[in-house]
Order: structure tokens, then C-alpha cells, then sequence
């Protein structure tokens, strides 16, 4: 399903004023396409990905998925935290993995809070483990592995629950060049073998070279720029 966010603004409280985070941004990621999301510090690129996600009311403007109005100025927090879990994958800038569970533990858990039968649940998450090159490490916790193992691990378990959108926040901040464009490749692949409508935020371009479209963002507002897939 295409992810759509439309006329989308997210105004804070600060202090006696407000700071407009996100200034009537329009964004349209394609199912099975990934948007890397670039900016300076500040710009608003991780507020955006909060209203994206339901973690953040927009003040204004709609989120989309499909042909469904999801996220809204008045969508309840119950309402948000459903769609999250049944249509939403996410992985954050740290993995956030369960200190106690496996690596197969880890998705099997995430897939099974979202509903998924158990019947289902480990070949599935074997066969994500495999896609992102950790399978042999299945049977390890976080603590046992390195941060780009942990990071793969987060990847396969944010798409366990087969998410129609996918939302990465700097994947590849913790990690080098070629580990970061290694990292991006592989969501950018994930996004087109699931369908999954991706957006991945990020500092690095230089790690973008898979990726459908990039987008600029500046004072909260959103620039079109060039199709890096074709360059
Ligand atoms: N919870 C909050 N309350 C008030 N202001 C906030 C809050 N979160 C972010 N801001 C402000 O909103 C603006 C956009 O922040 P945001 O974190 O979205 O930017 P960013 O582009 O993701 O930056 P970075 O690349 O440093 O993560 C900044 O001015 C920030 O100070």
C-alpha cells in the first residue's frame, strides 16, 4: 500500500510560543519503495517519521495508508497504537532489542503480539534472519552480537509482522560506509520483495545510492530533489 501524508504540519509547545517541527508537508512513498529522508539537525526529519508512525498527533493534515485516513488530529491513542501494530514497521537509530530474548526470540515475540499464528511465526522470522545475513546467529541475545548484527536483527523484526509501511530512522549512523550502504541496500531490497512503502531518515547520502527518491528536508519544510536510483 502507498503511504501518504497530506498537508501535514506538527506544531510543539516551547515555553510561552510554539515551534512548527513540520511546516504542510506533502509526501508520497509508493508500496515497495523506499524515500531516504535527509536534512540538517533540526530540520524536522524525525517529527515527520513520529507523525508517520502515529507516535505524534499531526497538528494538522492527514496520514494515509492505502486508501485509509490512519492518523489525524483527533486519532485516539488506542487507535494509533492498532494501526501501528498491525500495519507499521519500526526501527529505531538504537535497536532496541529485549536483553533476555534471541535473536529469533526478538521476532518471534514482535510477530506474535501482532497477531500472527504461531504456526507461522518461525519460519517466517528464520527466513527474515537469513535476508539480512544473521541467520546463524538466531540463537544469540543482543549482548552476544555486534551493533550492525544488532541493527540487522531490528530490520528483520520490524518487518516480521509484514508492515505495509516500513519507518527507519538512521540506520546507519553507528556504522561505516560500507556497512551504511550495505544496510540501506538491504531495506531497500526488503521494501521491494514485501511491498512495503519505506522511508529511511538519514545524515549520510552518501549511503543512499538503492534508494527510489530522496527527499530534503529544511526548516521543517519539505524540497523535492533528484531520483538518486537513476543517477
Ligand atoms: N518533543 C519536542 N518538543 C518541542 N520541540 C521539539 C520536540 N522534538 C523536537 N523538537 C524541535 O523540533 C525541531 C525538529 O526536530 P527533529 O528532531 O524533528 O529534527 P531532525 O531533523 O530529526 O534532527 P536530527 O537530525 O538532529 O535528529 C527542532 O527544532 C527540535 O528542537
Amino acid at each position: 500500500m502507498d503511504l501518504h501524508l497530506q498537508d501535514v504540519t506538527l506544531v510543539y509547545p516551547d515555553g510561552g510560543t510554539t515551534l512548527t517541527a513540520v511546516d504542510d508537508v506533502d509526501l508520497t512513498v509508493p508500496a515497495g519503495t523506499t524515500t531516504a529522508l535527509l536534512g540538517p539537525s533540526g530540520a524536522g526529519k524525525s517529527s515527520l517519521l513520529a507523525v508517520a508512525a502515529g507516535l505524534t498527533r499531526p497538528s494538522h493534515g492527514t496520514v494515509t495508508i492505502g486508501p485509509d485516513v490512519v492518523f489525524t488530529p483527533t486519532t485516539t491513542l488506542a487507535q494509533a497504537t492498532r494501526v501501528r501494530l498491525e500495519r507499521i514497521g519500526l526501527v529505531f537509530q538504537s535497536p532496541q532489542l529485549l536483553g533476555s530474548l534471541t535473536a529469533l526470540e526478538q521476532l518471534e515475540l514482535h510477530a506474535h503480539l501482532r497477531g500472527r499464528r504461531p504456526s507461522s511465526l518461525r519460519p517466517r522470522a528464520m527466513e527474515l534472519l537469513d535476508a539480512v545475513g544473521v541467520a546463524d546467529h538466531a540463537g544469540k541475545r543482543p549482548a552476544q552480537l555486534s551493533g550492525g548484527q544488532r541493527q540487522r536483527v531490528a530490520i528483520a523484526r520490524a518487518l516480521v509482522g509484514r508492515p505495509e509501511v516500513l519507518l527507519v530512522d538512521e540506520p546507519t549512523s553507528a556504522l561505516d560506509h560500507e556497512r551504511g550502504t550495505r544496510v540501506v541496500e538491504l531495506i531497500t531490497g526488503l521494501a521491494r520483495e514485501t511491498g512495503a512503502a519505506t522511508v529511511i531518515v538519514s545524515h549520510d547520502a552518501s549511503t543512499l545510492t538503492t534508494v527510489d527518491a530522496t527527499v530534503r528536508m529544511l526548516d521543517a519544510r519539505i524540497e523535492p530533489a533528484a531520483h538518486l536510483a537513476t543517477s
